[in-house]
């Protein structure tokens, strides 16, 4: 069995899996980390191996503390990936990038793909029907544009995301819900239409803590899967082995 680890910049989700199903899945805070680890172990016993994507708040050694019968592998930069990386600085993409990028390379074969994450930031990445990872786009994610509002200004509250009641919000507090929902909304649907300018065919994947929220909102019609980063990073780890 094998234990996947996504370390966020506002979460850590992880899953054990058998082989490509997922047996339970966790939420926890960088705090929480080594105490709910332990605390899978001893829930799972035939856990092996662990595997861990981060976007570089934790290292590999804020692991070594782990049980030593674990396996550890901690995915960086080094690591072969079943991509071209076309990106002009290869060694600053977000590990976790690489990952959703490994990913829907190897669950969606010889097709164009684009990945969102609906994270702390939002994400696109964009993989062609020849394996070449070409980049995409970084934004605000949709808490952190809800914050940015408050932490940036005298007057604007800090506001839970809410559904917009109106397109036109007729108070501060529909404005900013309308302007950070319809917002993101639209920002979501332009790149996609964007993207088919180019590309008459992908397949889309949405993912994140926020994508169940978005995608009901979408003009274009996508299924979320907010555990596509856990799958992605199980298929890598397979994949790792086979090529190792
Ligand atoms: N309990 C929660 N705590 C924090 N964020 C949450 C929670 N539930 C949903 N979210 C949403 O999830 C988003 C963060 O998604 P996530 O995929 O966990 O981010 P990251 O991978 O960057 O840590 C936030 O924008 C927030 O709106
Ligand atoms: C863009 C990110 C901050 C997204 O992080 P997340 O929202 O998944 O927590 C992360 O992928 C990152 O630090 N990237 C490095 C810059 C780059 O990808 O070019
Ligand atoms: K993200």
């Amino acid at each position: 069995m094998l234990l996947a680890i996504d370390i966020g910049n506002t979460r850590i989700k992880g899953a054990v899996f058998e082989n490509d199903t997922v047996i339970e899945s966790f939420v926890f805070s960088k705090n929480e980390l080594e105490k709910k680890i332990e605390n899978i172990l001893k829930n799972f016993p035939e856990v092996t191996h662990l595997v861990v994507a981060s976007v570089g708040n934790l290292e590999k050694e804020d692991f070594l503390k782990i049980d030593k019968r674990l396996k550890i592998d901690f995915i960086s930069h080094e690591d072969q990936f079943p991509f071209e990386n076309l990106y002009a600085t290869p060694k600053t993409l977000g590990i976790d990038r690489m990952v959703l990028a490994s990913g829907a390379t190897l669950q969606f074969k010889n097709e164009n793909r684009l990945v969102i994450d609906a994270g702390t930031c939002i994400t696109y990445d964009f993989i062609n029907d020849k394996n070449q990872y070409l980049g995409g786009a970084i934004s605000p994610g949709l808490r952190l544009r809800y914050e940015s509002l408050h932490n940036f200004t005298a007057k604007l509250p800090l506001l839970k995301v809410e559904n917009p009641e109106n397109f036109i919000g007729n108070s501060t507090s529909e404005s900013i819900h309308s302007g950070v929902v319809n917002g993101l909304i639209n920002e979501i649907d332009g790149f996609i239409n964007e993207y088919k300018q180019i590309y008459p065919k992908f397949t889309i994947i949405l993912t994140g803590g926020d994508s169940d929220f978005l995608a009901k909102r979408l003009k274009n019609t996508i299924f979320a899967n907010s555990n596509f980063l856990l799958e992605s990073l199980n298929h890598l780890f397979q994949y790792k082995i086979k090529n190792d």
